[in-house]
């Protein structure tokens, strides 16, 4: 796995100050473009994302931020129309390489929607064990490990632990979104891409997923669309730019929220812009 010397800029007193972090780079976009037809969607972006670190994409509406993301699993696979040129290295491998499964690619990189995909008439149990049962996993105990465990790391078990076999329908919007990603969770993923994934919810249920993020970085690499930039400097350690289907610059969310490079990224972020 490729190790990088990566600048952290960090606040103290204040002020501004530079250090050297090592970080792994987990995934890798080069040269990334899609196609939208003839129409671009994001245009040759280059960007790492790091093991272990959230990487929170902004910019605004329409720049291409869901595109980039979707392109990191092979999600566009199952859009006709759709081309997407370039490399997505996973650990050094590209996800596009000939003989590469998408299936089993989005199972090593997971994705949550804006909204909860819950399955309504499905329980709780079978909404978080469906992607292990997909896969062909049937043993009666590994699914309840799997189901306790994904719940824990989702911050959904105590809230749910007495009602796993009711319907998913019963749950708020909030613990249907965790209970989405506890499905995500229970293949297993290394990286989790999230797409909004507060967007329909409400305050308090934003700040459970949001303190969530926060623990499971510890397990999978993150990274997450977000219109908010309070969300984005909360929660995320780097930040990427977008604007027109371009990256215009990544940084760690501490340099790009005081000091950016680039004069559009300070005009977005200082409200002058979107
Ligand atoms: N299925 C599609 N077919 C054609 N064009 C599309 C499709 N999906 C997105 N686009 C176009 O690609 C560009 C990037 O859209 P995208 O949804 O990635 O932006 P975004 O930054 O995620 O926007 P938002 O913040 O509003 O969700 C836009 O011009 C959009 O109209």
């Amino acid at each position: 796995m490729e190790e990088t010397s990566v600048p952290k800029f960090f606040m103290r007193d204040g002020a501004l100050e530079l250090s050297s972090t090592k970080e792994l780079v987990h995934l890798e976009a080069r040269d990334l473009s899609v196609y939208y037809g003839k129409r671009v969607g994001v245009g040759r972006v280059n960007l790492s994302l790091y093991r272990n670190r959230v990487t929170a994409f902004i910019g605004p509406s329409g720049c291409g931020k869901t595109t980039f993301l979707r392109s990191l699993n092979r999600m566009h696979d199952l859009t006709p129309n759709v081309r997407v040129q370039g490399q997505v290295l996973l650990d050094g491998s590209d996800i596009y390489g000939p003989g590469t499964d998408p299936i089993q690619i989005r199972r090593r990189i997971g994705m949550v929607f804006q909204k909860p995909t819950a399955f309504p008439t499905l329980s709780v149990y079978d909404n978080v064990v469906a992607g292990l049962k997909m896969v062909g996993l049937r043993d009666r105990k590994r699914l309840d490990e799997a189901a306790e465990r994904s719940l824990q790391q989702a911050a959904l078990w105590d809230e749910v632990k007495d009602r796993l076999r009711a319907p998913a329908a019963g749950l708020s919007g909030g613990q249907q979104q965790r209970l989405t990603i506890a499905r995500a969770l229970a293949v297993e993923p290394e990286i989790l891409l999230m797409d909004e994934p507060t967007a329909s919810l409400d305050p308090i249920s934003t700040q459970a997923i949001e303190d969530l993020l926060g623990t499971l970085k510890q397990q999978v690499t993150i990274a997450i669309v977000t219109h908010n930039m309070q969300q984005a400097a909360r929660i995320s350690d780097y930040t990427a730019y977008f604007l027109n289907g371009e990256l215009i610059e990544m940084d760690s969310t501490s340099k790009m929220f005081t000091k950016p490079n680039d004069k559009r990224t300070e005009a977005y972020i200082t409200g002058r812009f979107g």
